[in-house]
């Protein structure tokens, strides 16, 4: 035991005062006195030394092993007055290491949660959790008493001020209720199937052509998703296109301006709030980016929402003054896209709503539904490369539709049951029936969230502290063998079939959390489907998609999933002959 060395018992006395002179004799005698003394004095002075570094020494080994043995209970070491940072931040600092699976064999081992305990006297504490009970009970049993919280709210007003993803209460449920009712509605069914319509044949697809007839040269097939799902939020929220998916994959300023604004508005995440704030007052850094990023989003709102009353305005004098409706005056009033919608709706007070609170109501929707989609697709294909086989049922589900179209079907394009590439697309209704590619599609989500991580704040003091913050990790939990079984790690598309008759069946959203749940449960669920649908049968049923080799695959730090490198790919166009003879086998054996 470093403790009970032999030192520690011995008395340390100062060195003795030198002896009065007296005779030569005594005095040689006592100056040998003297330089013995010495000596004593400096190997007790020397050995006192020794024994605080020792000492030192043995404090640091005792608090090393003490602070390494809590990991078994807490899941990290725990050291004194720094917590559990310390390691942590060597995990963020080695560029190898996946936060994310690195939370969830933490996760893994303490059964579902485990305390974050942050640096004595911080606010960094958090419990983390991937526990299904836990998450029906922040996010329906005790909904009430989690709200997204004023830290939430204070980080990320500049961009989002009063918009439904940061709101709770009232100033929530008003646009919760109003888009709902919304998306919900055949208006908007057709808006979504009209615009994907477009964004896909007329844009997606000349893209990819194009990648192949002039190059071959691999693309990024994730910034190709991201401007196509950007294109369409703009399209359902403003009613309004960017062209950000276009030949040539033009820089758009307002796209830009948003992705400036976005990712400046994550670093406040990291940052201590009194130090973004006293950037923010002194208008420093990436304060400054974000200021003037914002200002490119609200000038784009202010222009489609001036716009926007403009014309409605004069419709209605149209209408008024008894004016025949033109064709182009008809296609205006049939527009169903979020602000039109919110237009024309009224305030607890009967008012109009202002401008800024309509321009809130549309970023906010364009940030839910601007990324989630395209992220999500992107990894899907990532995981249709490395399982051959599932692209090849999806390929089946695809070509077993195409070859159920009837020859009495007036909507049916010329070529369609010889499966052309060219002419093929796909209807509404045999986009419900793909359950094979609903159920990968789910499969990918399970495994790479859009979303990793979600918080909540914790707002009284019943059991934890007022303002503890707890986060569910949304990526750990489709690596739970206690929610998913040994196999979780697999990609299994068949795990959301039911065996009996192979029907995708859904799963508890506290199970399933990619999309969240309760009354927060994301509004845009169906409608992604739809487009993740839409888009992923387009491609499957042309091209095979082939991840360039070597091309690192790794998920970036952020509130999206988002593919640190992209994803780069390279087509290749599918023979009609192998569709056909998929489609012939399918026709001889319909049990395939
Ligand atoms: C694969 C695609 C998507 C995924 C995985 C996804 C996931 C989520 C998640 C996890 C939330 C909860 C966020 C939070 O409260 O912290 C959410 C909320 C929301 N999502 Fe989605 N989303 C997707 C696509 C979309 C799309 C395309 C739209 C709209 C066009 C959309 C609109 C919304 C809205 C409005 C909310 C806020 C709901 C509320 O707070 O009441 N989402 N989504």
């Amino acid at each position: 035991m470093p403790f009970s060395s032999s030192h520690s018992n011995k008395m340390i006395t100062p060195p003795p005062p030198p002896p009065p002179p007296t005779s030569n004799l005594t005095c040689l005698a006592s100056s040998e006195n003297f330089v013995v003394g010495n000596l004593v004095a400096r190997q007790l002075f020397f050995l006192h030394h020794i024994q605080i570094l020792e000492l030192f020494l043995a404090l640091f080994v005792f608090v090393t092993i003490h602070s390494l043995r809590q990991k078994r209970q807490h899941g990290l070491p725990l050291w004194p007055l720094l917590g559990m940072l310390p390691s942590l931040s060597l995990a963020l600092l080695q560029p190898q290491t996946n936060l994310y699976e690195w939370v969830s064999e933490i996760l893994c081992r303490q059964n579902g949660t485990f305390w974050f305990k942050g640096p004595s006297l911080s606010s960094f504490n958090c419990v983390v959790t991937s526990d299904p009970r836990n998450l029906e009970h922040l996010l329906k049993t005790k909904f009430s008493i989690f709200p997204k919280g004023p830290y939430f709210r204070d980080t990320v007003r500049d961009l989002l001020g009063d918009g439904i993803f940061s709101a709770d209460d009232e100033t929530w449920q008003r646009q919760r209720k109003t888009a709902s009712i919304e998306f919900h509605s055949a208006k908007f069914r057709q808006l979504t199937a009209d615009s994907l319509f477009e964004l896909v044949h007329a844009r997606l697809l000349p893209v990819l052509e194009d990648s192949i007839k002039h190059s071959a040269a691999a693309i990024d097939l994730q910034d190709i998703l991201l401007r196509l799902t950007f294109d369409n939020v703009c399209m359902i929220a403003f009613g309004v296109d960017p062209g950000c998916l276009q030949l040539g994959l033009p820089q758009i300023p307002f796209a830009q301006a948003f992705e400036d604004a976005t990712e400046a508005t994550m670093i406040r995440f990291v940052t201590p709030m009194g130090l973004w704030k006293a950037m923010r007052y002194l208008n420093l850094g990436v304060e400054r980016k974000l200021k003037m990023s914002i200002k490119g989003v609200d000038e784009f709102a202010e222009d489609v929402i001036r716009t926007r009353k403009k014309e409605l305005a004069s419709l209605q004098l149209n209408n008024n003054s008894g004016g025949g409706v033109t064709e182009t005056d008809h296609t205006k009033e049939q527009r169903s896209d979020l602000l039109t919608v919110f237009m024309g709706l009224k305030d607890e007070n009967g008012e109009a709503f202002s401008d800024k609170f309509l321009r809130d109501i549309c970023v906010n929707f364009i940030l839910a539904g601007r990324d989630t989609s395209s992220v999500a697709l992107s990894w899907f294909f990532w995981l249709l490369h490395k399982n051959p086989e599932v692209e090849h049922k999806i390929l089946q589900e695809l070509c077993r539709i195409v070859g159920a179209r009837s020859s009495s079907d007036h909507d049916r394009r010329s070529h369609a049951n010889d499966g052309d590439d060219e002419t093929v697309v796909f209807k509404p209704e045999e986009i419900k029936k793909m359950e094979y590619l609903q159920a990968a599609l789910s499969e990918a989500l399970r495994l790479y969230p859009s979303v990793p991580l979600d918080h909540k704040e914790f707002p009284d003091g019943t059991i934890l502290k007022k303002g503890t913050k707890v986060i569910y990790a949304i990526y750990s939990m489709g690596r739970m063998e206690a929610i998913w079984g040994k196999d979780c790690r697999d990609y299994k598309p068949e795990r959301w079939l039911r065996p009996s008759d192979g029907r995708f069946m859904s799963e508890p959203a506290y199970k399933f959390t990619a999309f969240n749940g309760g009354p927060r449960l994301c509004l845009g669920k169906d409608f992604a489907y739809y487009q993740m649908k839409f888009v992923a049968a387009s491609i499957i049923y042309r091209y095979h998609v082939k991840v360039v080799e070597h091309h690192p695959v790794q998920p970036k730090l952020a509130l999206t999933m988002y593919m640190k490198h992209g994803l780069k790919v390279t087509l290749q166009r599918r023979d009609n002959a192998e569709r056909q003879t998929l489609i012939n086998s399918l026709q001889i054996n319909p049990s395939i």
